[in-house]
């Protein structure tokens, strides 16, 4: 298809050089044939050091087909060599592809063994419009099982009655997909919950699946989603009939928000007619390729070509896409091979102090209470003690943790970018709430009602100045904030300001550059926490102290900030002492920035909307949103909706 990447041109336009491969100028590939014991000595770090980058895998090379390949002896030397580099290292060699006759080269994958009880853990969040095929889709990859077409698959996975009768997904619903050591798929047909722990116990790497809602009707949990279970990838489903429609560019657009990258899955192509798949790619392809999303799309074709996805995939630019069936399977081997392949760069900071966000809470009968959440940070050990908050009053309390379950498996243990439920002892559920967190007490945490963030807008009818309120999505932190000043007058769409916020229920624990989504209805803003102002004592008890500021709030809000300069002394450069943001994949807060504010312009014109509503100010917006009218119309919209459709005030 014209303007979309051959694979053989990947490598060059999205910039990705491979890694060093010289060692006192020789390549590594052709010291691989018969290395000196230095030069295999070398080469052991290297590749160990390949996979500790990998968290536990990567990816090598044999023969450089820049020059041409290897001879059939010399090739058969390097695997050798590589193979038992392998061994030496407890990791598993397995072949991604062989290319040419004579002279050869070819791509191994190298995986370590994991020990028992410790798998790699990458989330994926999947999104696309209302019958997109999602939850037929992880029905499918999960239990081996092809579907009907009648919707057979998803039935697995639908946790609430009503989605069972409507067919539709209400809540974030989790699904896991586990790979061992040489990258076979570990789920048996019929696997329940309760297999979760036996995919854990024989997995090497497990891909939770975090089934999002594709109605518009759920689209604040789709938004807490992508926020508060910090997924590594985004996987956009397309139903190829259908075409990019209803949610599918906000949901694109949410994740282009969110800096997470993006592979897509058209489905239904068995009853799709070719003419309509076509359009349903070319359309595919040039929103992709927009100047609001300057991605570079790849179609998946072949195995090479999921290879070259792979390995490329985390210049985030790269947009490999798939087409597959759910009822006849095509190409669903080379969707669980890439899967299989997909690797994040996390930077572990195990040593760090613990730092873990709460998505969730549950009582559990003979347990007690139970919360669940990703550990941003740290080591979390049966029986530590944490800090537990921050409450209403922005007080936070020490706790116990009593059991620690990974994927439902109990461990000892969870690390730096796993997620994970504790049992917690002597405190009701509902004392906790989603958004608090449970951190080291060496962190002296902090909560706060006020604070500052680059936000760019996105979209918004009219404009935006003191006052305003919209919801606030900041990792699991789900609550609405109120504008106290910014740094412009007013804020229409496009217009990019420093804005100070104040939370209007309880106080959060939030960290320097963290990312955010700022909505209300269809006003739409992302942006980085610039500043984090501490509670000052005497606001601690919330309510009244809130409302007075922001009745006072003067009209000027440069005047306000000015202000806020003098409170500011007490800002505290991060509670952690340093820097973090909730994206794992960016821990240097300089990085994190430039990139998020490079992906701000990305953003900004992928998310207009296509009809627009002017001139309906914020009071009328909401009473329309009350009178819930616009559910009706959002139920009728159904998969034929607009991307920039209205959305009703419980959406946002
Ligand atoms: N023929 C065919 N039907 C499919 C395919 N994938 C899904 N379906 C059918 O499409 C319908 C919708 O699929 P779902 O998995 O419920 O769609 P969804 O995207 O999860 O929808 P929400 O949960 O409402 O967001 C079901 O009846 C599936 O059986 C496919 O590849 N081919």
């Amino acid at each position: 298809m014209a303007g979309v990447l051959d694979t053989a041109q990947i490598l060059s336009p999205v910039g990705v050089k491979p890694p060093p491969g010289f060692i006192n100028g020789i390549t590594t590939k052709s010291m691989l044939v018969s290395p000196n014991e230095k030069e295999y000595d070398d080469l052991v770090s290297i590749i160990k050091s390949r996979v500790e980058e990998g968290n536990g895998e990567t990816i090598f090379d044999v023969g450089d087909a820049t020059e041409g390949g290897l001879t059939k002896d010399d090739f058969d030397a390097s695997v050798a060599t590589l193979q038992s580099i392998a061994d030496s290292l407890e990791a598993s060699m397995m072949q991604l592809r062989v290319r040419g006759t004579e002279k050869q080269t070819a791509q191994y994958l190298i995986r370590l063994k994991a020990p028992e009880q410790d798998f790699t853990e990458i989330r994926v969040a999947v999104v696309g419009n209302v019958d997109a095929g999602k939850s037929t889709l992880l029905g499918v990859l999960t239990h081996g099982e092809l579907d009907n077409g009648r919707g057979h698959a998803r039935m697995k996975l639908f946790r609430h009655k009503h989605e069972m009768e409507s067919g539709r997904t209400s809540s974030v619903g989790n699904d896991i997909l586990g790979f061992d050591h040489e990258g076979k798929v570990v789920n048996k047909a019929e696997h329940g919950s309760l297999d979760w722990v036996h995919i854990c116990e024989k997995a090497s790497k497990v891909i939770t699946f975090i089934d999002l809602a594709g109605h518009e009707r759920y689209l604040k949990t789709t938004v807490f989603g992508m926020t508060g279970h910090a997924p590594h990838f985004g996987m956009l489903m397309v139903g190829s009939n259908a075409g990019i429609v209803g949610m599918t560019k906000e949901h694109l657009g949410l994740a282009l928000a969110l800096s997470v990258p993006v592979f897509v899955v058209v489905t239904k192509i068995d009853m799709c007619p070719s003419n309509v798949l076509q359009e349903t790619l070319q359309l595919l392809v040039k929103v992709l390729k927009s100047p609001g999303c300057r991605k570079v799309p790849v179609i998946v074709k072949t195995a090479d070509d999921v290879v070259l996805s792979a390995t490329n995939f985390v210049s985030e630019r790269l947009c490999p896409v798939f087409q597959v069936s759910n009822v006849t399977g095509e190409n669903l081997n080379l969707l669980k091979m890439f899967l299989n392949l997909l690797t994040t760069r996390s930077q572990h900071s195990d040593k760090d102090p613990a730092e873990f966000l709460i998505d969730d809470t549950y009582s559990v009968p003979g347990v007690g209470t139970v919360v669940s959440g990703t550990c941003l940070k740290g080591t979390i050990n049966l029986n530590d003690i944490l800090l537990l908050g921050p409450d209403l009053l922005g007080h936070f309390q020490s706790i116990a943790i009593k059991s620690i379950h990974r994927k439902r498996m109990p461990v000892k243990q969870v690390r730096s970018g796993q997620t994970a439920s504790f049992s917690l002892k002597k405190i009701k559920r509902s004392q906790i709430r989603k958004g608090m967190v449970l951190v080291s007490p060496s962190l002296n945490p902090t909560a706060c009602w006020e604070f500052e963030a680059e936000i760019l807008v996105l979209h918004h009818p009219t404009t935006i100045s003191a006052r305003y309120q919209a919801m606030v999505h900041c990792g699991s932190i789900r609550q609405t904030a109120s504008i106290l000043s910014m740094s412009k007058e007013c804020l229409r769409t496009g217009d990019k300001a420093v804005v100070h916020f104040r939370f209007i229920k309880n106080p959060e624990y939030l960290n320097l550059n963290q990312r955010l989504v700022f909505r209300e209805g269809r006003t739409k803003a992302v942006g980085n926490v610039s500043k984090v102002i501490p509670m000052v004592p005497s606001l601690a008890g919330g309510h009244g102290a809130k409302a007075k500021i922001i009745k006072n709030a003067p009209k000027n809000p440069f005047h306000h900030q000015n202000q806020n300069h003098q409170t500011n002394e007490n800002v505290v450069p991060s509670s952690n002492g340093s820097s973090t943001a909730r994206n794992e994949e960016s821990p240097d807060p300089e990085t994190l920035s430039k990139r998020n504010s490079i992906d701000d312009e990305l953003v900004a014109s992928s998310l207009q909307p296509q009809a627009q509503q002017g001139g309906v100010g914020q009071g009328q917006r909401r009473h329309n949103g009350k009178r819930g009218g616009r559910r009706k119309h959002a139920a009728a919209s159904g998969a034929a909706g607009t991307g920039g459709a209205p959305l009703a005030e419980s959406n946002i």
